[in-house]
């Protein structure tokens, strides 16, 4: 079994879990459950830098990056940079984050936030809008194309966004369809971790206007991003680069100011 066929078999488990201890009403009549989501496929259509800034305490791939920071500080730290919506990690067994990381960020800031999870049952889709998610994920590599379908259509009803990612080409045509708004092309290979923007690259020409194009993974300077804007990217998807130091926010302050010169 590869590290990603581990996460989902362990996530399979977890969702049975959490549904039977918190129903799918309580979710829905929680405070944040009815709150009008803030679209960030329209906050990147609308930015000329396109920062998606992550809160990753650790990863399978790089183990510890930060457990220091607060969530609340690094929310607050990337809206004054200006970034145009955060990624918030709410897996707990492998990379440290928690729905709990989700509502803190959520009621520190205004700006689109990504729940960034294995989703493979709408019951997490509840969970989402529940914590104050204006975006989803949806990953490609573990969905079938029914799958894909049925919890972005399930998605957009919750007027949630929806950023879906591929890493290859096959996984790019088997999900093209109109419940998407967002299409990332993950740098990073899930199942060995090597990571390359060449993938970006790639992919991008068979990616259809309709939908923004996000490049998710390994971007850790300004020149990635000048090399990639070319060729459609509107989103940049980035974790370990500001996550890494000591202060998030005021990495990401510097990075955006650079991309602007
Ligand atoms: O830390 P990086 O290399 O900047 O990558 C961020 C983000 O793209 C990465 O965390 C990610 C992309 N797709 C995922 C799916 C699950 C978990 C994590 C991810």
């Amino acid at each position: 079994m590869n590290i990603l066929d581990r996460i989902i078999a362990d996530k399979y488990k977890e969702v049975a879990l959490r549904k039977s201890i918190i129903p799918v009403r309580q979710l829905e009549n929680s405070v944040l459950f009815d709150r009008e989501g803030n679209s960030l496929a329209e906050a990147l259509r609308n930015s000329t830098t396109g920062i998606i800034a992550e809160h990753k305490r650790r990863s399978p791939s790089k183990s510890v990056i930060n457990q220091k920071v607060s969530v609340q500080d690094v929310a607050v730290g990337y809206e004054n940079a200006g970034v145009c919506g955060m990624s918030v990690l709410t897996d707990g067994k492998y990379f440290g984050g928690s729905l709990d990381d989700l509502l803190l960020a959520r009621a520190s800031v205004k700006m689109p936030l990504l729940r960034k999870e294995f989703i493979i049952d709408e019951y997490q889709l509840l969970e989402a809008k529940a914590y104050g998610a204006d975006v989803v994920l949806l990953i490609a590599a573990v969905l079938s194309r029914d799958e894909i379908k049925t919890l972005s259509e399930f998605a957009k009803k919750l007027s949630l966004d929806v950023l879906l990612e591929v890493h290859n080409l096959e996984e790019l045509e088997k999900s093209i369809m109109p419940s998407l708004d967002m299409l990332g092309v993950n740098n990073r290979n899930l199942k060995t971790f090597d990571v390359s923007i060449d993938v970006s690259k790639k992919l991008s020409q068979h990616i259809p206007d309709d939908f923004v194009k996000v490049s998710e993974s390994g971007i850790s300077n300004i020149e990635a991003i000048k090399e990639l804007q070319p060729y459609g990217y509107k989103g940049f998807l980035i974790g370990e680069n500001f996550m890494k130091t000591e202060n998030p926010g005021p990495s990401a302050v510097e990075f955006i100011k650079a991309l602007q010169r």
